[in-house]
């Protein structure tokens, strides 16, 4: 597939951000995840926001996944140092009769650079662990960076299912993804009763997990791959509480929904420790 991308390229290349002594070679990653929301109008008028916000710091890493109809205006107009996720991709690992589709290829091509996958409210609509490890496969050989989402439901939780939730939701891309393609991905934890909810995990409850999903990938991908692999966490996070949960060993990051349609995504931003 050619690529021609329209963007120049971002200023700092995928995985880059800049370290953080204190936590081995691991940066920060925030997400804005606009969902299905907007307008061309509506996605205009953020992009300004965020053109107009400050300085980004130096060890983190902005991404905002915008829906795919407004891809084209946002890479046209959005500040450089904030890249373009998509949404989702089809598994499909070629362009052709796929209606409804898009190919991670097609992404590139625009100058897009991440792509979200297995987002909940996908798997709600029917996506299978198994087929989001077949789309990660081909974003991934694509050259599309990846933010695979994973979380447990509110009864999954009360019933002492987190880590075997997790670990099932990872299993499948483990089976496929090798540990060089591991390096273009990052791990979203967003427990599905957090989303939209206003009801955030607290630190320490994210904190568990996120270790526990670090000790699953050293023991079934490696410890190489578990010790540098940033892993986010989503559910109700704002600027209010993005400290809290940031200051934590196994937190990189986060993948924010409704407060990234507002200018309180970069209150998350300046949420991550110096
Ligand atoms: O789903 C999310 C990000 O992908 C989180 O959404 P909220 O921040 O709106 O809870």
């Amino acid at each position: 597939y050619l690529l021609s991308s329209a963007r120049s390229p971002p200023p700092r290349p995928p995985g880059s951000s800049a370290p953080n002594p204190s936590r081995g070679k691991r940066g920060y990653v925030v997400g804005g995840n606009w969902k299905c929301n907007g307008t061309a109008a509506s996605a205009a008028a953020l992009v300004e926001t965020l053109n107009g916000a400050g300085p980004i710091p130096e060890n983190v890493q902005v991404v905002v996944a915008v829906p795919s109809v407004h891809v084209p205006l946002v890479l046209g107009s959005l500040r450089s140092d904030i890249e373009v996720a998509a949404q989702d991709c089809g598994a499909n690992a070629k362009c052709g009769a796929f209606t409804g589709e898009i190919f991670a290829g097609q992404l590139l091509d625009l100058g897009v650079t991440w792509v979200v996958l297995g987002h909940s409210e996908r798997r709600a609509a029917g996506e299978s662990s198994a087929l989001v490890a077949d789309k990660c496969a081909v974003a991934v050989k694509e050259g599309l960076r990846v933010m695979l989402c994973v979380g447990e439901s509110l009864e999954e939780r009360e019933a002492g299912l987190t880590a075997q939730v997790v670990a099932s939701q990872l299993a499948p891309a483990a089976k496929k993804l090798s540990k060089a393609d591991w390096g273009k991905v990052v791990i979203a934890y967003e427990p599905v009763w957090a989303i939209g909810t206003g009801k955030t995990a607290t630190p320490d409850m994210a904190q568990e997990t996120h270790k526990e999903i670090r000790t699953w990938m050293s023991k079934n991908v490696g410890a190489d791959v578990a010790a540098s692999i940033q892993i986010q966490y989503g559910g109700s996070m704002k600027g209010a509480n993005a400290k809290g949960l940031l200051s934590k060993e196994d937190i990189d990051g986060g993948l924010i929904g409704g407060a990234s349609l507002t200018a309180d995504f970069f209150n998350v931003i300046n949420g991550v420790p110096m």
